[in-house]
């Protein structure tokens, strides 16, 4: 694939800053891709003409598949027997078409048993973990302990024999194997951070199952499908080879045990139920290693991930809150957007024990103020913010005194009430651009949703004030940016895509987990002139994550600076800045590359006499 950096220095609609749009060639579809495969295309044709014959069957000859003249025992090859006959005066060829009926049927019903046992299942365990999923792999991991053949051997003995029968046992003996492939998808890119996004950005969970895990999901179990088809191939001729397929009907594993019985008189009857069963698998086999190729399943593997099944805080482990416990109550201040009162959020250990890694966090934002959350690494800010965007993993222990939203308290929110209020009234920038948008669609369809679904916006509003707000974010090009899809873009411009999409329902509270981090020094100045702006503008309240003072200094209006899950110190920036007090904020500011000296300049060995120029130090706080 060429990559071709294409830098666009004039400045977007916010005399922003330049930016730059990576084009790529246009992937073909999957049909166009698997059509390109000659292995595919035989397979196919392979597995298209058995159908075609198989249900053809009775046109291509007038023989019965089980009718049988011992006359006629052991017929060679030609005249009215073009294929011969077995060993009881059967026509071969008449069976081996009626035969792949009977195995394709069969597969068949392997396949559709396996899929509405496993599909369903697996999605809903990935997706809401818990109970069910505990309790469904627990049975997946019993059913798959069991040894398929004897419990299919024991379900014939018991019930007669049944080719039907067998392949639906077998279908409910391998469901499970489907199950956890599914189950396996699903984690995996529930875990994705562009899914977190989706649903901070306020996406019902109908929604993201459609529109973000059932396209993943579809394409592992289609390759996992015709593989199936072959396995059921497979074991349906062995019972069949040893007697227990059903009576009166043709099947290639039944011509197989006759022709083992007459091979020495007729060793060609062997060769056409082994080639139609031989051909039949491989071809299963190879267009599954072609759809695994086309379907570019490697493509679409998790990226980044950071935490675990993510639950709507009404429905995360919530602990008792407890009235007037632990610290920092404070009286009730009117003009508050946000309210954190005695945050607290732990999580289990394996010995059975918690590790509380927010410890009575308490913290005020009003409408239009910037607080500053600053810690070293670990310190607990983004659980903070997590906690109160409602994503914290469902393992989370979670406790407050007070944590209300514009006087609401978020307690007592159902998800559905959390979700509207995600992405509507509070605004999320996430730390790793990329990760954030679903690679699979393009940029405008995942600006617009949400601003479809939250303001009620027709496509065509939606896709101007996309447009609009991607050149109010500083892009110069809107129109090609919309119409691109997230790898086509720089990370720079996947932030300011971000950012548009969290000011786009025009919320009331922006969350912004360190924005600046993944991009590079000119690309962070631009992106946080922007949140200003932005912030200025709509007089949002802001809690800004970043262990960074500079961007403290730069933005921030009061600053709550975190130490080991607390809040050791929250004080006006400037302040802050000035007269440190806890001895934990006057060490950071000691350490950050900001506050120090700047170190003598650089001089070549053999230019002492000229002047050395200093190297660039970012600028001290305010
Ligand atoms: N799912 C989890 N289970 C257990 N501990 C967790 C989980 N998620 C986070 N933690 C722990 O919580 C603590 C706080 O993490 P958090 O991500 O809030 O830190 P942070 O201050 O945002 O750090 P950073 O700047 O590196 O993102 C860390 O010690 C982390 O290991």
């Amino acid at each position: 694939m060429s990559i071709l950096s294409d830098s666009d220095p004039t400045a977007g609609a916010a005399g922003a800053a330049p930016v730059d749009v990576v084009a790529s060639r246009p992937r073909p579809g999957v049909v166009r891709r698997l059509l390109r495969s000659p292995i595919a295309v035989v397979s196919l044709g392979w597995l298209a003409l058995v159908a075609v014959l198989a249900a053809a069957a009775p046109l291509l000859t007038s023989a019965s598949p089980t009718a049988s003249k011992i006359t006629e025992a052991l017929a060679p090859m030609g005249g009215a027997h073009l294929l011969g006959t077995d060993g009881v005066g059967r026509d071969v060829l008449a069976q081996l078409l009626y035969g792949a009926r009977v195995s394709l049927i069969g597969a068949l019903i392997v396949v559709v048993v396996s899929l509405l046992v496993g599909l369903p299942a697996g999605i809903l365990a990935g997706y809401h973990r818990g109970r069910f999923d505990a309790a469904a792999s627990w049975s997946a991991n019993l059913v798959m302990a069991q040894p398929a053949i004897i419990v299919l051997l024991v379900v014939l003995a018991s019930f007669g024999r049944s080719t039907a029968l067998a392949m639906l046992v077998f279908g409910l003996l391998i469901g499970p194997g489907v199950f956890r492939l599914v189950r396996a998808s699903v984690i995996g890119v529930r875990e994705e951070l562009y899914v977190d996004a989706a649903r901070v950005s306020g996406l019902g969970e109908g929604r993201i199952m459609r529109r973000h895990i059932l396209p993943v999901v579809v394409a592992p179990t289609v390759i996992q499908m015709s593989q199936i088809l072959g396995i059921a191939i497979v074991v349906q001729a062995g019972l069949e080879f040893i007697g227990l397929g059903s009576a009166n009907q043709a099947s290639w594993g039944g011509m197989l045990s006759d022709a083992f019985q007459n091979i020495y008189a007729q060793p060609r009857l062997v060769l056409w139920p082994g080639l139609a069963i031989v051909l039949t698998v491989t071809a299963c086999s190879l267009l599954g290693n072609a759809l695994r190729d086309s379907l570019g399943i490697s493509g679409r593997t998790p990226r980044v991930r950071r935490r675990a099944t993510a639950t709507a805080l009404g429905t995360a482990g919530v602990a008792a809150v407890e009235e007037g416990a632990g610290d920092g109550a404070g009286p009730a201040d009117p003009d508050a957007l946000l309210v954190l009162d005695g945050l607290r959020v732990a999580y289990p250990q394996a010995d059975g024990t918690e590790t509380e890694v927010v410890r009575g966090v308490s913290l005020t934002v009003h409408r239009g103020e910037v607080l500053g959350l600053v810690g070293e690494s670990g310190s607990g800010k983004t659980q903070t913010a997590f906690a109160v965007l409602g994503l914290l993993p469902a393992q989370a222990r979670t406790s407050a005194r007070r944590m209300t939203f514009d006087g609401s308290d978020l307690w007592g929110l159902s998800p559905a009430a959390m979700n509207r209020l995600r992405g509507r009234r509070i605004g999320y920038i996430p730390q790793e651009p990329m990760s954030n948008l679903d690679p699979a669609f393009r940029i405008g369809s995942q600006l617009t949703e949400p601003m479809r679904h939250h303001l009620g916006m027709s496509r065509a509003q939606a896709r101007t004030e996309a447009l609009r707000l991607l050149a109010r974010v500083g892009i110069a090009d809107p129109q090609r940016v919309f119409d691109s899809y997230p790898h086509q873009i720089s990370g720079g411009m996947a932030q300011r895509v971000l950012i548009a999409g969290a000011v786009s329902c025009d919320p009331d509270l922006l969350i912004a987990d360190e924005p600046t981090t993944a991009l590079d020094v000119t690309v962070q100045a631009e992106v946080l002139d922007l949140i200003r702006e932005l912030q200025a503008e709509r007089r949002m309240g802001v809690v800004l994550v970043t262990h960074n003072f500079g961007v403290v200094a730069d933005l921030c209006d009061t600053v709550a600076v975190m130490q080991s899950g607390r809040v050791v110190e929250t004080a006006p920036a400037e302040r802050l800045f000035d007269a440190p007090e806890h001895p934990y904020t006057r060490m950071l500011l000691a350490s950050s590359l900001e506050d120090t000296a700047p170190r003598p300049p650089l001089t070549a060995p053999d230019a002492r006499a000229t002047e050395p120029q200093p190297l660039p130090v970012a600028g001290g706080p305010r």
